[in-house]
């Protein structure tokens, strides 16, 4: 070998921090930290009742492969994080990640937050949909919704990452909507069913094996509808579903078009707005959460009849509704390619 060759000048890897690293959204971010090229998993966190385990004693499928102690996250820790991550992921329960994220902050650390702590622009819809008063309103407005394909600013400390139900049924929607194809009356009608792995890991009585059939839940007033109606600038009717397999969404979403729109026109506005946009697959027949089970992408399919129009939109509840869609957007955050790791699959089977 010449010893003339030029030598490489390492790029310096993001440094990462995982809150919830025990639970499964935070899991699935430890895994694709270590996939990706550009960033170095440093600390995983539990909560501070837990002992320090190694992640592959809490997810064997992960020996020799995802390497890293999980440890109980206190509030002390962020001393000792201070100047050693970029940034930290936090994969809590809403609540844990609003109190939290400020003090990461102030130690200069960037912060993506998987739950729905900052995803609201408006304060006063916490106490109806999250069920709490928010402590730090002010941060909502700063904090940028981190839907990717369809992000017109740049990315700021505090990143949000959207709901797992909203990622499908806006990515499905919006671009009608923009497109001004949806009739001025029309209240878009969202049924979507999503996995058990929805829930968590924790356990409880309705998402145990033997009591998960098919069942429809949080009529009105579940937390992702203020999301969505936010997303989309006008109100909905979202009802949420529970099905007996493990991870996935797919959402039929029902809209009424303005009188005269051709399917033309309907093929142009998801074309114009997935072109270019990695992880949006427009499908030729009707999505199965089977085919986006282990994928980042959002698979969307539509059908027309006359002035309605069903979109159905599947994506992995876990990735593309969290931890993919959180390491999509700390890829742009920190310079670099979108889909950075995202395509090294836990699955790499057919089936
Ligand atoms: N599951 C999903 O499909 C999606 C989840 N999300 C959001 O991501 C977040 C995490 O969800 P998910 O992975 O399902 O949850 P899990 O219940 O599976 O995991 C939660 C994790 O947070 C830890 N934790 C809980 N309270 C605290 C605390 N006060 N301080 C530090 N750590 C704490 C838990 O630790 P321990 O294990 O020790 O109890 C666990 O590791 C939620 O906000 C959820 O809304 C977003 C999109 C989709
Ligand atoms: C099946 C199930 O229980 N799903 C959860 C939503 C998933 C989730 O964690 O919500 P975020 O995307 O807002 O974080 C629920 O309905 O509350």
């Amino acid at each position: 070998m010449s010893s003339e060759l030029p030598t490489q000048t390492p790029t310096s890897l993001v440094k990462a921090a995982v809150l919830g690293a025990a639970g499964y959204s935070g899991a699935e971010l430890c895994a694709l930290l270590t996939r990706n090229p550009h960033f170095e998993l440093c600390f995983a966190y539990a909560s501070a009742g837990r002992k320090a385990e190694p992640f592959s004693s809490l997810y064997p499928r992960f020996q020799q492969q995802v390497d890293v102690l999980v440890e109980p996250w206190t509030d002390d820790e962020i001393a000792r994080i201070k100047g050693k991550v970029d940034v930290a992921f936090l994969a809590l329960p809403h609540e844990a990640s609003e109190e939290v994220a400020p003090k990461l902050m102030a130690a200069g650390i960037v912060v993506v937050d998987l739950s729905g702590a900052f995803r609201l622009k408006q304060a006063d819809l916490y106490p109806k949909f999250y069920g709490y008063e928010h402590q730090h309103p002010a941060l909502l407005n700063e904090a940028v919704y981190s839907l990717m394909e369809w992000l017109d600013k740049p990315l700021p400390q505090l990143i949000s990452v959207p709901g797992c139900y909203p990622t499908a049924c806006t990515l499905a929607l919006l671009p009608l909507l923009k497109a001004g194809l949806v009739a001025d009356n029309c209240i878009p009608v969202i049924n979507a069913t999503s996995g058990v792995s929805g829930a968590g890991r924790k356990a409880a009585l309705n998402t145990s094996f033997c009591e998960v059939g098919l069942n429809a839940y949080g009529f009105f007033k579940h937390r992702h509808r203020p999301e969505i109606e936010q997303n989309l600038g006008r109100k909905v009717v979202f009802t949420p579903h529970l099905g007996n397999f493990k991870r996935g969404i797919l959402a039929t979403s029902v809209v009424t078009l303005k009188a005269g729109v051709t399917a033309e026109q309907v093929k142009a506005a998801f074309h114009h707005a997935y072109a270019n946009k990695p992880l949006v697959r427009l499908t030729a027949t009707s999505p199965n959460v089977a085919d986006v089970d282990g994928t980042p992408f959002c698979d969307i399919f539509w059908q027309q009849d006359g002035e309605q129009l069903v979109v159905v939109s599947a994506i992995d509840n876990l990735l593309k509704g969290a931890a993919a869609q959180a390491m999509q957007a700390a890829n742009v955050k920190f310079g670099k390619a979108e889909t950075a790791g995202l395509f090294a699959f836990a699955k790499a089977g057919v089936l």
